[in-house]
C-alpha cells in the first residue's frame, strides 16, 4: 500500500528517515518519495541521511518563541547526544532563557532548549502561523500516488504534538484519502511534562486520524537504559513492522499468489479507527527442506514453480500464535481489538492454504474477533517466514491508563501552582478516572470509533485558540 510519510519533530524525523532507508534496502517502495520532515530546529533535519533538503520543512523561522541554535551551539540531536542534552535540561533547576522572548520557557517545558522547548502550545502556534509554508510543502506530496498519509511523531514532544496536531488538522481538511498517525509514547522515566503533552496529543490525534499506530518507549526500553539509548533499537523495530504492514505487496516479484495481501484489506482493518498496535514473529525455515530437498523435489517435478515446499500448517499456527502473543508495539488486551489483519511474509509458496486457514481460526479464537483479514507476501531469497499481526481499535491498554493518570496529576498540580497561569477551568478539576471504556465498539463500516475519553486533558490546539 502506498503511503506518504510526514515526520514531525526529532522522533518523527528520525523514524521517516530510517523508513526510507529500509524501503530502499528491502526493495519495497512504499512512499515513492512522498516523504517530508517538519521541525522547528534545523539540526535534526540536517542529520537525516535518506531525505533531501527539498524534503526538509523548517518551521518557526521568524517566530519569537522559537529558540535557534547559533553556529557555536553544540550538536545535540543525534539519538545519544540528544539524550545528554535532555538529561541536562530535565535535571537542571535553572531555566534557559537564551535569547527568547517567550513565556513558554518558564512553564516547565524546557526539555530540549532549542526549537519550541518542549512546549506543544508553542508548537501549535508556530504551525498555525506557518500554515502557508506547510501547505507549500504538502504540494510536494502526490496524493494521487498514495492511498494514505501518515503523520509520525513523538507525542511527548513540543514539536511532535503541537505541530503534529495542526498538520493533522490541515491534512484531514484537504486530503480525501485516509490520514493515519504513528505516535511514540514517552517512557515512565521521562518527565511529567512529556507525559502530559503525550496525553494531550492522544486526545487531539486519536479522534482525528483514521487510525493511530502507537509505539510505547517504556515497553521497548529496559528500565536501566536511558530512553535515548533505546531510540535506535525501538526505531528499527517500528520501521520493520510498519514496512511489514504497508510494504507487503509492494516488492517487485514475478510470483503470483492467490492469497496475496490486498491493500484494501489494510485500509479496511484500519478503518475502524482508534488505536492500533502491531505484533510480529519470525521463524527460520528449515534450510534442508527449503534447500536441498526443495531442489530434489524440483528435479523430480514435484515442487511448486518457485521451488519452495509448503511449511507445515502446525508450524504456521505456532508462528501466528507467537506473533499475536509477542511484545506488541503497544501492549494491550488483545481481545479488545475490533479488527485484526494477518500478513505472512516468506518464500513463495511456503504458505499453504491450510496453514493460512488454521492461522486465521487461531486469531479469531485468541482475539475473540470475527473480523480477521489475511494475506501473504511472497519474498524471494529469504529463509525466514514472518507473521505480522495488526490489532485495530484496541481499547484495553494499561499504558494509556497510566499515562492519563500521570497527566491528570501533572495538570492538577500545575493548576494549583501559582506560577502557572495558563490553566483553563477544567484543568483544576481532579479526576479519579481519565478514561472510560465501554467495551468493544460495533464495527460500523468506516466511521472512526474512539473508545478512549481524554476529556480531562486539554489539547494543544484548544489551549492555543485562546492565545491566538
Ligand atoms: N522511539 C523513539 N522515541 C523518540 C525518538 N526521539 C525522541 N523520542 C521521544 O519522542 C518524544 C518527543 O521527543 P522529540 O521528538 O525529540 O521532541 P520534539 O517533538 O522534537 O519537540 P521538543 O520536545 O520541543 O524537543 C519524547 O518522549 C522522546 O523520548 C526516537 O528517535 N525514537
Amino acid at each position: 500500500m502506498k503511503v506518504a510519510l510526514l515526520g514531525v519533530g526529532g522522533c518523527g524525523t528520525r523514524l521517516v528517515d530510517q523508513f526510507v532507508r529500509a524501503e530502499r534496502r528491502t526493495g519495497r517502495p512504499v512512499t515513492d518519495g512522498n516523504v517530508l520532515a517538519f521541525h522547528t530546529e534545523s539540526q535534526p533535519l540536517s542529520q537525516t541521511t535518506a531525505l533531501s533538503t527539498d524534503q526538509h520543512v523548517l518551521l518557526g523561522d521568524t517566530h519569537p518563541a522559537v529558540l535557534r541554535r547559533d553556529s557555536n551551539s553544540p550538536a545535540t540531536d543525534s539519538p545519544n547526544s540528544s539524550h545528554d542534552s535532555q538529561l541536562q535540561s530535565e535535571t537542571s533547576t535553572t531555566t534557559s532563557q537564551q535569547g527568547t522572548s517567550s513565556n513558554s520557557r518558564t512553564r516547565g517545558y524546557d526539555i530540549n532548549e532549542y526549537g519550541v522547548g518542549g512546549d506543544p502550545d508553542v508548537g501549535a502556534q508556530v504551525a498555525k502561523a506557518d500554515r502557508p509554508e506547510i501547505r507549500r510543502a504538502l504540494d510536494k506530496i502526490d496524493e494521487t500516488e498514495v492511498a494514505a498519509t501518515m503523520v509520525v511523531a513523538g507525542l511527548g514532544g513540543g514539536t511532535g504534538a503541537g505541530v503534529g496536531s495542526v498538520l493533522l488538522d490541515e491534512l484531514t481538511d484537504i486530503y480525501e484519502t485516509a490520514v493515519y498517525t504513528l505516535g511514540v509514547l514517552p517512557a515512565d522515566t521521562e518527565s511529567d511534562q512529556r507525559a502530559l503533552t503525550a496525553a494531550r496529543g492522544l486526545r487531539t490525534l486519536v479522534p482525528q486520524a483514521e487510525s493511530t499506530f502507537l509505539v510505547d518507549n517504556n515497553t521497548w526500553c529496559h528500565e536501566t537504559d536511558a530512553v535515548a539509548d533505546c531510540y535506535q533499537s525501538i526505531n528499527s523495530m517500528t520501521v520493520d513492522r510498519l514496512l511489514s504492514v504497508f510494504g507487503a505487496g509492494e516488492a517487485n516479484t514475478t510470483f503470483e499468489s492467490e492469497l496475496r495481501i490486498d491493500p484494501a484489506d489494510i485500509s479496511r482493518t484500519l478503518a475502524v479507527g482508534g488505536v492500533t498496535t502491531v505484533g510480529r514473529a519470525t521463524i527460520e525455515i528449515n534450510s534442508e527442506t527449503h534447500g536441498l530437498l526443495a531442489r530434489i523435489l524440483r528435479l523430480l517435478g514435484r515442487s511448486s514453480p518457485s521451488g519452495s515446499t509448503p511449511v507445515d500448517a502446525a508450524k504456521i499456527k505456532t508462528l501466528i500464535s507467537r506473533a499475536v502473543q509477542s511484545k506488541l508495539t503497544l501492549p494491550c488486551d488483545i481481545t479488545s481489538a475490533d479488527r485484526v489483519l494477518l500478513i505472512l511474509s516468506g518464500p513463495p509458496d511456503t504458505i499453504s492454504r491450510k496453514g493460512f486457514e488454521t492461522g486465521r481460526y487461531l486469531l479469531e479464537d485468541e482475539t475473540e474477533t470475527v473480523e480477521v483479514l489475511a494475506g501473504d507476501e511472497p519474498i524471494q531469497n529469504t529463509t525466514e517466514l514472518t507473521a505480522t499481526v495488526v490489532l485495530a481499535n484496541v481499547t484495553s491498554v494499561p499504558q494509556i491508563d497510566q499515562l492519563q493518570r500521570r497527566a491528570v496529576v501533572t495538570q492538577d498540580s500545575a493548576a494549583t501552582t501559582p506560577a502557572t497561569t495558563s490553566s483553563s477551568p477544567e484543568q483544576t478539576e481532579t479526576a479519579d478516572s481519565v478514561r472510560t471504556q465501554s467495551g468493544k465498539s460495533q464495527p460500523d463500516g468506516d466511521s472512526h470509533s474512539v473508545e478512549f475519553d481524554f476529556d480531562e486533558v486539554d489539547t494543544a490546539s484548544e489551549t492555543t485558540e485562546s492565545t491566538e
